[in-house]
């Protein structure tokens, strides 16, 4: 169980702030994140890598959670960006990430969306041969090129980015020729970039990509003549989710990551280009909690729902995917035990299913589980920080939750509850 800044005492507590005085003060849903939780996982990765190479390099993937607070927080650690869209450049830029911290990966993207990138001053890297031949036309520019290893892992077929089946990047077999296609148009092309996939948890899942990539790197050395810069290996770091995942051991797979590194660039002769990943999950994933009331408790012969007020609006990750999220009942934890360590852990007469209010059979966000519940209880929906209020939507008309960060023991609100007013924002409404 990793979940440190996670305590049962009375009522579940993160940080030391007791969650059903937040829900009290705030509001639910409400989404409650720790800075600290987030910094310790930046450096524990970084050090980790560090240990073995010292060119290390860290792009958050803010696709996870684009928060401008928290954006900042990794700012301040000295992290790059993984930038997927001109919104997210936008952002970045306004936390104050500057131009050269942030490699743009985008995939379908727009000449105008290459301009904008391009105008930034953002570091580019490329989908596709014919995204490179449009960007010819805007700019003469650095460049690197996300290639598709041939090889892919993930949580769910969904977040699966690399091998046959994926959409993502330049197969293995063209790289070359893009490369040199590339000097031809007078682009500058300094790195390489793959991402596999998201939500892995073993180390051996990423040695066969980090294999192939370091013979392609060798191969566009020799017979492109260029030296690269850095090589991206893109992100994918699991975090466990359910009571019996273990946690991707993160110095095993420094050692491993950095092993074959280092053995491909002695293997091909290369200098020493920057080592660079791109941890989005891994690095907020168990950061932030979820709060929500308990509405409506019913039964029938075959289920109990636990009526809450999140649904697939506010966390659409179990919906998706099927994903498992620890469910804590904050204002009487007393079946806390499977997901934080030294929380009671007793028995329930029926288990339940958690059921959002939306209209929709599939808004369950957690089924058969050992938790008791009572009109006006807040649960914790736990693990919420990546890919939670990043995907969240407005669906069914309910507008967008709060967001809390609690950082250096100061709580503070970072993101305000949208109002039905909000829903009509942008409708022309005569
Ligand atoms: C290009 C790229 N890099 C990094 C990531 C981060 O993934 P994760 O959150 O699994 O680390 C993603 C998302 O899958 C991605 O598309
Ligand atoms: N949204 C996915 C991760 C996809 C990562 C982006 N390629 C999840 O919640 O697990």
């Amino acid at each position: 169980m990793t979940r440190p800044h996670l305590k049962v005492e009375k009522n579940l507590k993160i940080d030391g702030v007791d969650t059903t005085e937040l829900a009290k003060k705030h509001d639910t849903p409400l989404y409650v994140t720790s800075g600290d939780r987030i910094k310790q996982k930046y450096r524990k990765l970084k050090q980790a890598l560090q240990n073995h190479y010292p060119k290390i390099r860290l792009h958050y993937a803010c696709k996870a959670n684009t928060n401008i607070n928290i954006l900042k927080i990794l700012e301040q650690e000295g992290c790059h960006i993984d930038a997927v869209s001109t919104g997210e450049i936008y952002s970045a830029l306004k936390a104050g990430y500057s131009p050269e911290k942030i490699l743009y990966t985008g995939t379908s993207v727009s000449n105008q969306e290459l301009k904008y990138a391009a105008d930034k001053g953002v570091m580019i890297n490329l989908d596709s041969a014919h995204e490179m031949r449009r960007l010819s036309e805007i700019t003469s520019t650095k460049v690197s090129f996300r290639v598709n290893p041939g090889v892919g892992a993930g949580h769910h077929d969904h977040c699966i980015t690399g091998g046959k089946e994926s959409k993502f990047g330049i197969w293995e077999d063209d790289i070359i020729d893009t490369y040199k296609e590339a000097i031809d148009l007078g682009l500058t092309p300094i790195g390489i970039h793959m991402h596999i996939g998201s939500g892995i948890l073993e180390v051996e899942k990423f040695r066969p990509a980090v294999q192939k990539m370091m013979e392609l790197v060798g191969k566009i050395t020799n017979e492109v003549d260029i030296d690269l810069e850095f090589i991206d290996i893109g992100g994918g770091l699991g975090i466990p989710y359910k009571p019996n995942e273990k946690p991707l051991n993160i110095d095993k797979f420094a050692e491993m990551v950095t092993k074959e590194y280092k053995k491909g660039l002695k293997q091909h002769n290369l200098n020493q280009p920057i080592l660079a990943l791109e941890p989005g999950r891994y690095l907020v994933g168990d950061s932030s909690i979820l709060l929500t009331k308990v509405n409506d408790i019913k039964e029938n012969p075959f289920h109990r729902y636990i009526g809450i007020d999140a649904g697939f609006n506010t966390l659409q990750r179990p919906a998706m995917y099927g994903s498992h999220h620890g469910v804590v009942n904050a204002s009487n934890p007393k079946n806390a035990g499977n997901y934080i360590k030294n929380a009671p852990k007793e028995g329930v007469d029926r288990k339940a299913e958690i059921a959002g209010p939306l209209c929709e059979s599939g808004d369950i966000i957690a089924q058969n589980r050992e938790i008791t519940a009572k009109a006006g209880d807040i649960l914790a929906i736990l693990d919420t920080g990546a890919y939670g209020y990043s995907m969240a939507s407005r669906y069914n008309s309910r507008p967008l939750p709060a967001e809390i960060l609690i950082e250096n023991g100061e709580t503070k609100l970072i993101r305000e509850r949208e109002t039905h007013r909000d829903l009509l924002s942008k409708q022309k409404t005569n």
